[in-house]
């Protein structure tokens, strides 16, 4: 029986007996010897080392009897990397092909099963068990230390060979201890196929405890698990039936399935998944970018908000002070107003008596007396008259017709001819028009007669002087409310301010009157616009304060 290699595709391996094939055993490549290198071996294990960095559990063990070339295949030489070598490279070009999507860790541990013993080849520190690698020297230097710690013991068959490696205990004359090792690695062989059948029968239980050697490949050969086995065969007729039987226990690993397509399309679907994920993510970031630049705007809007208020404070209390010292300015000018109007009219009144005692005195002194008028020394007027301030000025006034005027003065009370036939009372008083009109004003000088009123009737002396209270002007009826005065008996009484030589004509008088009504309307109802200030400093900022209005009405409401 020999195997025929020649006639191997499609993983089809047949055992020839006397030139006729016995058996035929499929796998998923055979390598026959002398045939392949060791980068065509690898090329069926590159995609365990993507699944490996997708995050699913990769095994890659080497099943043979011993001097068939498992270490060859696994580790290779300095000159013929082995899967192990070329696998770590793999992985690295992997990750640098993600370096911008992900971050790999990569560490490395190296076991031995020997006599149902698990021994960690690699002492980091103090500490087994890991060593972390980022680049192939750092692989291969790790495992340099590994091989050489391995535990290695001369044989018969093979002085070097590993004690993980299948030996016939018949063939191998192994006695003693060796004969205990060889014992213990067909056990751990043994459990390894009963795990291995188990997964192929899909049974509800699987013995990875029966051995440390299943135990310790039990997550790598589990569910959701990716596994590569090298089966390693010897050629030679004289270990045929060692041949024989590697060849059957890798056919019932090949059977296993462990839903690799499945895990495929999951990973594919991860990536997806992270893609969007990324996507997500800067599109958060996006987003954040544009919150912190509203955020910025709403500070600045919040700043500028806040300034205002400060502004609008400020000015609040800039306006404060001018409105107190406007309310000081309104009373100011209104006092000043009143005490200007109070003073106007003090002035007029004075002005009325100096008028009015002129008038008096030149009235009562003879013509040629005039000259010791104001000489109270040579007999002056006022130093023989007796001035009775107490008694007003009134009675009854008789004023002849064509008579020339010669005072300014403006207070006549006129008689009206009907009123005087109805009225008994008024029988004695002179008889002029009600409107006397615009009088004829002349200065001249006063017609005094020479003699006191015992020689010319028409004029009457006015029997005192009249106190100073009494020739207040008929135009300020306020403060000259003691003209038109009623005594006791009822009768009005005239407060006559005329002298005995005012005489008028009455045409004259009545156009005369009329015009000096309408300049004394003019002059006298006039109104007093007072501003203050503040109003004409509020007027130049543009701000339209109520004018301060003082109106003085001041007018006759008697008959003209
Ligand atoms: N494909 C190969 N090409 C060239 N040389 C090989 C090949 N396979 C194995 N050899 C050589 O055969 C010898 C034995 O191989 P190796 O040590 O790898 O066998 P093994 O299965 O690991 O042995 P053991 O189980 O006893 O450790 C080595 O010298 C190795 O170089």
């Amino acid at each position: 029986m020999a195997l025929d290699f020649e006639s191997a595709k499609d993983g089809d391996l047949t055992v020839m007996s006397n030139g006729s094939p016995k058996r035929t055993f499929k796998f998923d490549v055979v390598f026959g010897p002398r045939q392949a290198k060791q980068g065509d071996i690898f090329e069926d294990a590159a995609p365990f080392a993507t699944s490996v960095l997708d995050g699913f559990n990769v095994c890659i063990f080497a099943y043979g009897q011993t001097r068939t070339g498992k270490t060859f295949t696994m580790e290779g030489t300095e000159e013929a990397r082995g899967v192990n070598l070329i696998y770590f490279k793999k992985m690295f070009d992997i990750i640098k092909e993600r370096q911008k999507l992900y971050c790999y860790d990569i560490s490395v541990s190296v076991l031995e099963a020997y006599n149902e013993q698990i021994t960690y080849l690699l002492v980091v520190g103090n500490h087994p068990g890991t060593a972390h690698v980022n680049n192939m020297t750092e692989v291969w230097e790790v495992l340099q230390t590994s091989s050489n710690a391995r535990a290695v013991s001369s044989t018969n068959s093979n002085e070097h060979s590993s004690r993980s490696h299948c030996e016939r205990v018949a063939k191998t004359e192994v006695h003693g201890n060796r004969l205990k090792e060889t014992q213990n690695i067909n056990r751990s062989l043994s459990a390894l196929g009963d795990v291995i059948s188990a997964l192929a029968t899909k049974s509800s239980h699987i013995p990875f405890r029966n051995s440390n050697l299943t135990h310790l490949l039990q997550h790598s050969l589990g569910a959701h698990s990716n596994a590569l086995m090298f089966v390693q065969i010897n050629s030679n007729e004289n270990y045929l039936s060692e041949t024989i039987f590697s060849l059957n226990f890798a056919s019932r690993v090949r059977g296993i399935e462990l839903g690799s397509t499945r895990k495929q399309l999951d990973t594919i679907e991860l990536l997806r998944h992270k893609q969007m994920l990324e996507k997500v993510k800067q599109e958060v970031k996006l987003k954040d970018l544009q919150m912190k630049k509203l955020e910025e705007t709403i500070h600045g809007l919040e700043s500028k908000m806040k300034e205002r208020d400060n502004k609008n404070k400020n000015l609040q209390e800039k306006v404060k002070e001018p409105e107190s010292q406007l309310l000081v300015e309104r009373k100011l000018a209104r006092q000043h107003v009143d005490s200007k109007i109070v003073e106007q009219h003090q002035m007029k009144h004075q002005e009325k008596q100096n008028n009015t005692l002129l008038r008096l005195a030149l009235a009562s002194r003879p013509l040629g007396s005039l000259k010791n008028f104001n000489d109270p020394v040579n007999g002056g007027w006022f130093k023989d008259q007796q001035i009775n301030s107490a008694k007003p000025l009134t009675k009854k006034i008789i004023l002849k017709p064509c008579i020339p005027i010669s005072t300014m003065e403006t207070s006549i009370k006129c008689i009206d001819h009907a009123e005087k036939e109805n009225n008994g009372d008024m029988a004695d008083k002179a008889l002029l028009p009600k409107r006397l009109g615009r009088p004829s004003i002349c200065m001249m000088t006063p017609h005094v007669p020479s003699a006191v009123a015992s020689r010319r009737n028409s004029l009457i002396r006015l029997p005192s002087i009249p106190s100073l209270t009494q020739f207040q002007s008929p135009l300020l009826p306020k403060l000259t409310n003691q003209f038109d005065q009623k005594d006791a008996n009822g009768e009005s009484e005239t407060n006559c301010v005329l002298a005995q030589t005012h005489f008028l004509c009455p045409k004259e008088v009545r156009s005369g009157a009329k015009r000096i009504g309408s300049i004394l309307r003019r002059s006298l109802h006039k109104k007093i616009q007072v501003k203050s200030p503040f109003q004409q400093h509020m007027r130049k900022v543009g701000v339209n304060v109520g004018m301060e209005k003082v109106r003085v009405s001041i007018g006759s409401r008697g008959d003209w």
